[in-house]
């Protein structure tokens, strides 16, 4: 997508209202280096507050590295330009049965605290006119873990995703991921962890379906 015309791509516009990422219309109108330099202005701010030095040569890159950090790594997702193209191959071998891509890594940042997320995606779907391009599926769970997140919204967002680019209500995601908000501060409980599922059309009727998914992710 062109991030530089003047209809600029409005994020999650192609999802369900509930299910967008709250992010302002013209939130991606600046390029990413103008996005860094004023994070890493504020982020300095935040660090004199904390009382650190940033004459030291420790220190005084930290406020541009976090800023990078941020808008190039872990929350690239929110920048609809980054939306992954999900590319169909046509089913000419016929392969029908349940295809399911699983211990995708998912790495994504708790929007309550800005700590991470760690975890797994596990992701299935019943193939029909076409298959999808394998590593399409993890892109699409990187592309909406890598922003501010809950793990709920996370997971209807990339079950939403792959009906639309896949064309078939036939999907199953799961993910199971430790809170570094849980586990290093607040309750400090570092042995819970937290699984969100979702299952549309023939996993949502078919109990032996998902029963067969949950058994070939090792559930
Ligand atoms: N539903 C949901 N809650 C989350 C997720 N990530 C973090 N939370 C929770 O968000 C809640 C925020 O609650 P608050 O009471 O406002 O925050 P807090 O005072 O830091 O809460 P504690 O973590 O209990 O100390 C906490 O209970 C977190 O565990 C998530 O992905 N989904
Ligand atoms: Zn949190």
């Amino acid at each position: 997508m062109d991030n530089d015309s003047g209809a600029r791509p409005v994020p999650d516009a192609h999802l369900p209202a509930g299910l967008r990422t709250p992010v302002l219309p013209d939130a991606f109108a600046a390029p990413d280096e103008a996005k860094i330099a004023a994070i890493a202005g504020h982020f300095e701010a935040i660090m004199r507050e904390l009382g650190l030095d940033l004459a030291d040569d420790s220190l005084a890159g930290t406020p541009r590295r976090v800023a990078k950090m941020y808008v190039q790594e872990w929350f690239r997702g929110l920048n609809p330009a980054n939306r992954p193209d999900v590319k169909l191959f046509e089913n000419r071998y016929e392969y029908h049965q349940l295809l399911v891509e699983r211990d995708i890594t998912l790495f994504s940042c708790c929007e309550h605290h800005f700590v991470p997320i760690i975890g797994k995606a596990h992701v299935a779907y019943l193939p029909a006119g076409h298959v999808v391009g394998l590593s399409k599926l993890n892109r699409v769970v990187q592309h909406y873990a890598r922003r501010p997140q809950v793990q709920e919204r996370l997971t209807r967002q990339v079950a939403e995703e792959l009906k639309q680019s896949l064309g078939t209500p036939d999907v199953a995601v799961l993910i199971e991921a430790d809170h570094l908000c849980v586990m290093s501060r607040g309750v400090n409980d570092t042995s819970s962890s937290t699984l969100t599922s979702e299952y549309g059309g023939r996993f949502a009727a078919d109990a032996a379906l998902r029963t067969e998914f949950l058994r070939q992710i090792g559930k």
